[in-house]
């Protein structure tokens, strides 16, 4: 535990830091007093590591919007942030007005953070999409402008593919409409077209986390399991990869989709696979709307070609909860969906369990105190991705340095020209595409000189933004 004498001396060494700015505002966005209390798992700030003071900008301000987890909501508060909480999306004016002010911002997959969204977030520094997919978000605008991306690339990976397996039994044995008929009073006990699925060959289509997760679910109901994916990658169990789609289609009872939302993925399955598939299978997808062409489905279904689908994710989605919301002007085709039989209809819930979004929550909120506290990148989706290690408390007149440029040549020179007064206790850059980003900890640095710095890296040609932790 950290003692009460170490957090006095903390809480004075964060005063002083306020106190001495006095002077460039924008130059550091680190939290406050709460760095103290990380909890054991956070284990990037422990209670050997200096916790990096802000300059003078006051509180880090979070906007957390969909309904995010409670775990991301108290991770943030303990940093100290200010922590605005919003169950559903904002529409796109309110969401402009809050942009602008804020340096982190948490959605899912319904906030569509798009160039003309971004471009009045002046003060961003990081957005956290508390999902897997990141579709969503401009990447490459956002790597322009200098905000790293974070999402949680694995930790619902098992809802998803929990319900794919549900709904392969339950379309097998036409559960949703036996259940719907139930509530309605109708006793309907037939064994036509149903059947079990030990035996039935599962196509997945992207064998990434949640296909690869499927594929051991599916042989552990005595399925066999094809897959199909734009890159190679190792079986697990006794699935097989095959080369063509054609062939997948071709030998499979049933195909589910786990592939991202790309150009590429874009009606991946239309009305030509809907013919190359077998007579009677059936067709699920929880990745993403676009990925099916939905009109050819429907049509493919009401000609008896496919026995049944399981639909979690739609073209246009309602932006929030209640009654209503799924009709014909949100997709034109939607009555015509829900008319027809052994359609199973969920609203975008395959990565919406408890355990999920709980380890959603902390994995990606842990990730945004640390690039706001730290400027550690690692598992960032657009940007370099470059971590250094915490300073030590004996380091106290270090300053991190990151600076975030152009990849251009020259640069580095130019900036070691800048920091070369000082110790460079330890460096390391990286750069993805048009983006670079240094992070650097140089050491005998007075209070007095801080400014100084600031204004000549923010002079530099190359310059995208900066930030100085100390
Ligand atoms: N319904 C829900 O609540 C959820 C939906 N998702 C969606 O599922 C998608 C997949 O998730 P993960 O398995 O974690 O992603 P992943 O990135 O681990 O795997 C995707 C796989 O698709 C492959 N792929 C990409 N383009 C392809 C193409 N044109 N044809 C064939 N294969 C292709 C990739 O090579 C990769 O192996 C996410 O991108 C997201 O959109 C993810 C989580 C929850
Ligand atoms: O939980 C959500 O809102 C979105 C889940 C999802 O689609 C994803 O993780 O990509």
């Amino acid at each position: 535990m950290t003692s009460p004498q170490q957090i006095n001396k903390l809480n004075n060494n964060f005063q002083d830091a306020l106190n001495l700015s006095g002077s460039a505002g924008a130059v550091s966005t680190s939290p406050v007093q709460s760095f103290m209390n990380t909890l054991p798992h956070r284990q990037s700030i422990s209670k050997q590591t200096k916790a990096l003071k802000p300059f003078s900008t006051g509180d880090i301000k979070i906007l957390l919007l969909e309904n995010v987890n409670q775990t991301a909501v108290e991770i943030l508060t303990e940093q100290g942030y200010q922590v605005e909480f919003h169950k559903t999306s904002l529409d796109d004016e309110t969401l402009i007005s809050k942009i602008k002010d804020v340096h982190a911002i948490g959605i899912r997959s319904k906030t569509k953070l798009t160039e003309k969204i971004l471009k009045h977030a002046k003060n961003l520094v990081t957005i956290g999409c508390f999902c897997i997919g990141t579709n969503q978000v401009d990447l490459e605008y956002a790597a322009k402008i200098g905000v790293a991306v974070f999402n949680s690339p694995f930790s619902n990976s098992r809802s998803v593919a929990e319900l794919v397996m549900a709904e392969i039994v339950a379309l097998a044995r036409q559960i949703g409409d036996r259940s719907i008929e139930l509530h309605t009073g109708t006793w309907n006990k037939v064994s036509n077209k149903c059947w079990e699925v030990r035996g039935k060959t599962l196509g997945i289509i992207g064998y990434g986390h949640i296909g690869a997760q499927l594929s051991v679910l599916a042989e552990a109901f005595g399925m066999r399991v094809l897959y199909y994916d734009i890159v190679t990658i190792m079986a697990l169990g006794s699935a097989r990869q095959v080369s063509t789609l054609d062939e997948l289609l071709s030998k499979s009872d049933f195909v589910t989709c786990h592939v991202p939302e790309t150009p590429e993925t874009k009606n991946l399955l239309s009305f030509p696979q809907f013919a190359a598939m077998k007579d009677g299978s059936y067709v699920i997808n929880a990745s993403r709307g676009t990925v099916i062409d939905i009109p050819a489905l429907i049509q493919a279904i009401k000609v008896g070609k496919i026995a049944g689908a399981a639909l979690d994710v739609y073209p246009h989605e309602p932006p929030k909860n209640g009654a209503g919301l799924f009709v014909d002007n949100l997709n034109p085709w939607i009555s015509d969906l829900v008319s027809l039989p052994n359609v199973i209809l969920t609203p975008h819930i395959g990565g919406s369990t408890e355990e999920a979004q709980s380890a959603i929550g902390v994995e990606v909120a842990t990730a945004l105190f640390r690039y706001i506290n730290e400027g550690n990148s690692v598992g960032s989706v657009n940007f370099p991705e470059v971590s250094l290690r915490s300073l030590g408390y004996d380091q106290e007149k270090t300053v991190r340095v990151l600076y975030i440029h152009h990849n251009v040549p020259g640069v580095l020179k130019t900036v070691n020209n800048i920091l070369s007064d000082h110790n460079i206790e330890k460096q390391y850059s990286d750069s993805q595409g048009e983006i670079a980003y240094l992070m650097a900890d140089i050491s005998n640095v007075n209070q007095s000189d801080i400014k100084d710095i600031y204004d000549q890296l923010n002079a530099t040609e190359a310059k995208i933004s900066i930030r100085l932790l100390y």
